[in-house]
């Protein structure tokens, strides 16, 4: 009997990886990994040349990521069959074999692997290997600490409705936006409605090739990539405050 091993691979710098997750990859023989149709993948690229030579690669190829809407009944319905149908899968491999699932960042932090995780759990044995989250990454590449003191911290998704995220946006203090790619436009609204435009950052591709960092407040264009987050900083009870 084997087991299914998600393998939280950090940010994207392969050295910001964990010492588990590095001895899991290279010991791998079957590994599975989510990319969209045409690309590469963000974990697949995050352990190229960490591979064994004889290893058997199962990539999960996404039937639709931004073509249609994401609240659709036909984007849930299609979804909803390519996890079936990928844990199915998995789930026979793993009779027979250990299979490694490569995740970007933590598998358990907004991570594609948990759809796999809720149909699997009770029926294959699974660890979850940790990870540096994304955001981790992202708030290293622009160099202050992101919250102290008394600071609230809320994570949102760029996918959440307009009023929702200026709502959070003026009841927290320090603020990590997931998910912006093609919701950049409805971010920066929300962040200049509650006031916190000119202290926000984007960080796109954060310790990935291409990382880029820069004040929001500066980008032109509605824009950038799903491998993408805005931050703005806590600012602490008061000036010295970091604990
Ligand atoms: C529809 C949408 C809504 C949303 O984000 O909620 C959404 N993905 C969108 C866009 C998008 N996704 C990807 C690209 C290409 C990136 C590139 O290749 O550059 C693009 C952009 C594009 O296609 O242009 C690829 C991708 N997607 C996931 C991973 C794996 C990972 O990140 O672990 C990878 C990397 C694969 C790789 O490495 O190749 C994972 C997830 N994507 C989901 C949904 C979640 C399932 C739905 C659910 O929760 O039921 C799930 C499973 C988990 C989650 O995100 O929670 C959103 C539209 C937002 C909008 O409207 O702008
Ligand atoms: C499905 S979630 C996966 C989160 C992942 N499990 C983690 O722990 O960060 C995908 C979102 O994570 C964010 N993300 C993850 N890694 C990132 C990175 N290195 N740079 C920028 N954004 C990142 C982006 O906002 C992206 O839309």
């Amino acid at each position: 009997m084997g087991r299914i091993i998600c393998c939280g691979l950090g940010p994207g710098d392969p050295d910001l990886m964990s010492v588990r997750a590095d001895r899991t990859v290279r010991a791998a023989s079957h590994v599975a990994y989510f990319r969209k149709k045409g690309r590469p993948g963000q974990a697949r690229r995050i352990v190229e040349g960490m591979l064994a030579p004889d290893v058997t690669e199962y990539p999960m190829e996404y039937p639709v990521t931004t073509e249609i809407a994401f609240d659709s009944v036909e984007y849930v319905q299609l979804l909803a069959g390519f996890h079936d149908e990928w844990a199915e899968r998995l789930a026979r491999l793993s009779r027979a074999v250990d299979v490694v699932v490569l995740c970007e960042g933590d598998p358990y932090f907004y991570g594609s692997f948990m759809h796999l995780h809720t149909r699997l759990q009770g029926r294959v044995e699974i660890e979850v290997i940790a990870g540096i989250p994304g955001m981790v990454g992202c708030w290293n590449g622009v160099g202050q600490p992101i919250a102290l003191g008394d600071d609230v911290t809320t994570v949102l998704m760029g996918t959440l409705a307009e009023d929702e995220l200026e709502r959070h946006m003026r009841d927290s203090d320090a603020l990590v936006v997931m998910k912006t790619g093609r919701n950049l436009a409805k971010v920066r609204r929300a962040l200049s409605s509650a006031g916190r435009l000119d202290d926000a950052w984007l960080v796109e591709r954060g310790t990935m090739p291409g990382e880029r960092v820069v004040r929001l407040a500066e980008v032109d264009g509605g824009d950038c990539p799903y491998f993408a987050i805005v931050l703005v900083h806590g600012k602490g009870r008061h000036p010295d405050a970091a604990e």
